[in-house]
């Protein structure tokens, strides 16, 4: 993957700007956190990232999961990667999966502590197990940048730490927005601190603490 530059990107809603100008460049094999309060402009920074790189097969876990609610666990993560399958093949899945993709879904879906739901419907699922469906969603996906909102925001400590691991471990480049300032230091090597939609921090994760992050909150 080449260098994904952001050079003066801006983000409006309704003419009222939100975000930028502001430029950001991503190196191949880094992971970086975009951390900031609520309503600093993460979600829409990632927006503009995913506008502008979807082309290139980046991956979105949005904050709002994007789940199908009546189409069970198995489905959702399946349409993944729609795209790369014939539209018959796809029907037919519907209906009834093939054998080498439920081969391929159970044991993510394992690793991620959800096997038992993989046929039930997204819908009935409790928050964290729907965020671990879109974790497995993206995942599955593949490719070599993945965009996340808030990707374990619904999780509790051993479960965030576990979707962070399998989260970063299928991506070689990553972008999260992340509410937990100490996860994001543990999990990414560079913080990105968002106020305002500018960028007011852009730093190594190792060279930060927790407590140099707290002038954004
Ligand atoms: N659909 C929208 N219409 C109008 N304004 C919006 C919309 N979405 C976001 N905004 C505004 O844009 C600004 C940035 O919002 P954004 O969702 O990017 O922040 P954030 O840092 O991701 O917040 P959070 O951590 O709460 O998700 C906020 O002032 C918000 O109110």
């Amino acid at each position: 993957m080449r260098n994904l530059a952001l050079c003066d990107a801006t983000a409006d809603y309704g003419g009222q700007p939100v975000l930028g100008p502001l430029s950001l460049t991503l190196a191949p094999g880094e992971r970086v956190a975009l951390v900031g309060k609520s309503g600093a402009g993460k979600s829409t920074l990632l927006g503009v990232m995913f506008q502008r790189w979807q082309r290139d097969g980046a991956a979105l876990m949005p904050q709002e999961l994007g789940l199908v609610p009546t189409l069970s666990v198995f489905h959702n993560v399946y349409m993944a990667r729609l795209a790369t399958r014939p539209t018959w093949y796809n029907l037919l899945t519907l209906a009834r999966p093939f054998r080498r993709d439920v081969a391929t879904i159970e044991p993510l879906l394992e690793r991620l502590g959800i096997a038992d739901k993989c046929w039930s419907p997204a819908g009935e699922l409790s928050g964290g197990e729907r965020q671990r469906v879109a974790a497995a969603r993206a995942i599955h996906q593949g490719g070599e940048l993945l965009l996340a909102d808030e990707p374990v925001s619904a999780l509790d400590g051993p479960l965030s730490e576990l979707v962070m691991t399998a989260l970063t471990g299928a991506y070689p480049t990553a972008v999260l927005a992340m509410h937990d300032v100490e996860l994001a230091l543990r999990f990414t090597d560079r913080v990105v601190g968002i106020a305002n939609g500018s960028i007011a921090l852009d730093e190594p994760s190792h060279r930060l603490r927790v407590q140099d992050l707290l002038p954004l909150y």
